[in-house]
C-alpha cells in the first residue's frame, strides 16, 4: 500500500484537547462555561448513538451539555417553542437539531428559527451567505473537520485542483467554498456530472460526499492524490451474522494503492465532526461574550 492513512480519531482528539483547554481557561479567567443543547425528536436509533455521543465528548472537554429530546410526533410549535427558549438562554452557546427529523417538520424552518450567532451546525442561510462572502460566521462542522485534516496533511492547498463529489448545504457546497478560500481550483460534482471518473482523475484533492458505498474506484484517484471519504453506508457484515459495518464511498482497498494519503471509515472524518461541533461551541460562546475567539479552531 502506498498511501498514508490519515487518522481522523488521533487528530480529533488532539482538537478535543485544545477545546478541553480553551474551556478551562474561559471558566478561570471569565467564570464563563460554554454550553451545548441538542435537540432530538423522535427515536431513531443512529441518531440517539450520536446524540449520546456528543453529551459524551461535550461534558469530557468540560463543557455544559443540555439534552432535549421531543416525541415523534411532536408539533412545529413545540419545537419552536424550544427553540426560542433555548435562543434567550445566556447559559446556551451552541444548539444543534439533529437530523433527520420526523417527516411533518421541515428541516429549513427548524435551521431558520435558530439564532444564526448559535447556528454551531453552520446550516443556516445567514452563515452560508457569511461563508460564501469570506466573511466570519460558523462554519459546518463535517466540512470544517475536513478543512484541518487537510491543513494538517497538505498545507498549502493554492492552486491544487479539489473536487468535491456532492453539493448538499450541509457538506458539499461549504466544503467548495472553504477550498476556494485556500486559492484551490474547484470543481463540485453531483448526480448530473458527465463522465465522474474523468472529472476526479483531475483532483490533487478529492473530497468524496456522496452515500454510495465504494463508488469512487482506484482509477478515478490520480497518483499522489489526497483523498478525503466522507460518505457513512451501513451495510449489513459479510462476516458476522446480525452485525452492520460501515464503508466509505471510496474503494479504500484500491484507492490506498494510488493515492498518497486518504481517510478510513470509520476512523477518519466521522470523529472530526463532532470535535468541531465542541470548537464551534467554544468560538460561538467567545464571539457572544466578546471575548477572544480560539485559534486554528475555527476557518
Ligand atoms: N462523517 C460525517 O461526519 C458525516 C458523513 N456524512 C455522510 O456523507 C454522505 C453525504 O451526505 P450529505 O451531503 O448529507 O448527503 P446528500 O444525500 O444530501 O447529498 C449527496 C450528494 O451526492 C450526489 N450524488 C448522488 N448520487 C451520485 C452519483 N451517482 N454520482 C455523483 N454524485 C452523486 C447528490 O447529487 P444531486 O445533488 O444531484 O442529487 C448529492 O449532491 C452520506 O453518506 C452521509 O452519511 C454526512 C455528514 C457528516
Ligand atoms: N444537525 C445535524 N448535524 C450533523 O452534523 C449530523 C446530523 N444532524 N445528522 C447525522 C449526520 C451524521 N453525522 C456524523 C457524526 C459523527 C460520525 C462519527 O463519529 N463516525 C465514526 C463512526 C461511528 C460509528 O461507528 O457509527 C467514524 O466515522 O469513525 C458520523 C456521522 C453528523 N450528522
Amino acid at each position: 500500500m502506498a498511501a498514508s492513512i490519515i487518522d481522523g480519531k488521533a487528530f480529533a482528539a488532539t482538537v478535543r484537547e485544545k477545546v478541553a483547554g480553551h474551556v478551562a481557561r474561559l471558566k478561570e479567567e471569565n467564570d464563563i462555561t460554554p454550553g451545548l443543547a441538542v435537540v432530538l425528536v423522535g427515536e431513531d436509533p443512529a441518531s440517539e448513538v450520536y446524540v449520546a455521543a456528543k453529551h459524551k465528548n461535550t461534558v469530557a472537554a468540560g463543557m455544559a451539555s443540555f439534552e432535549h429530546k421531543l416525541p415523534a410526533d411532536a408539533s412545529e410549535e413545540e419545537l419552536f417553542a424550544l427553540i426560542d427558549q433555548l435562543n434567550a438562554d445566556p447559559k446556551v452557546h451552541g444548539i444543534l437539531c439533529q437530523f433527520p427529523v420526523p417527516d411533518h417538520l421541515n428541516e429549513r424552518r427548524v435551521v431558520a428559527r435558530i439564532d444564526p450567532s448559535k447556528d454551531v451546525d453552520g446550516l443556516s442561510v445567514v452563515n452560508a451567505g457569511l461563508l460564501a462572502s469570506g466573511e466570519k460566521g460558523l462554519v459546518s462542522c463535517t466540512p470544517l473537520g475536513c478543512l484541518m485534516l487537510l491543513r494538517d496533511q497538505v498545507g498549502n492547498m493554492s492552486g491544487k485542483n479539489a473536487v468535491v463529489i456532492g453539493r448538499s448545504n450541509l457538506f458539499g457546497k461549504p466544503m467548495a467554498q472553504l477550498l476556494l478560500q485556500e486559492s484551490c481550483t474547484v470543481t463540485i460534482a453531483h448526480s448530473r456530472t458527465q463522465d465522474l471518473a474523468a472529472v476526479c482523475r483531475r483532483a490533487d484533492i478529492l473530497v468524496a460526499a456522496v452515500g454510495r458505498a465504494e463508488m469512487v474506484k482506484g482509477d478515478w484517484v490520480k497518483p499522489g492524490a489526497t483523498v478525503i471519504d466522507v460518505g457513512i453506508s451501513r451495510i449489513p457484515h459479510p462476516e458476522k451474522p446480525g452485525k452492520t459495518k460501515l464503508l466509505g464511498d471510496v474503494d479504500f482497498a484500491e484507492a490506498a494503492e494510488v493515492a498518497s494519503a486518504i481517510t478510513p471509515v470509520p476512523g477518519g472524518v466521522g470523529p472530526m465532526t463532532i470535535a468541531c461541533l465542541l470548537a464551534n461551541t467554544v468560538t460561538a460562546c467567545c464571539r457572544a461574550n466578546g471575548l477572544t475567539e480560539p485559534e486554528g479552531l475555527t476557518a
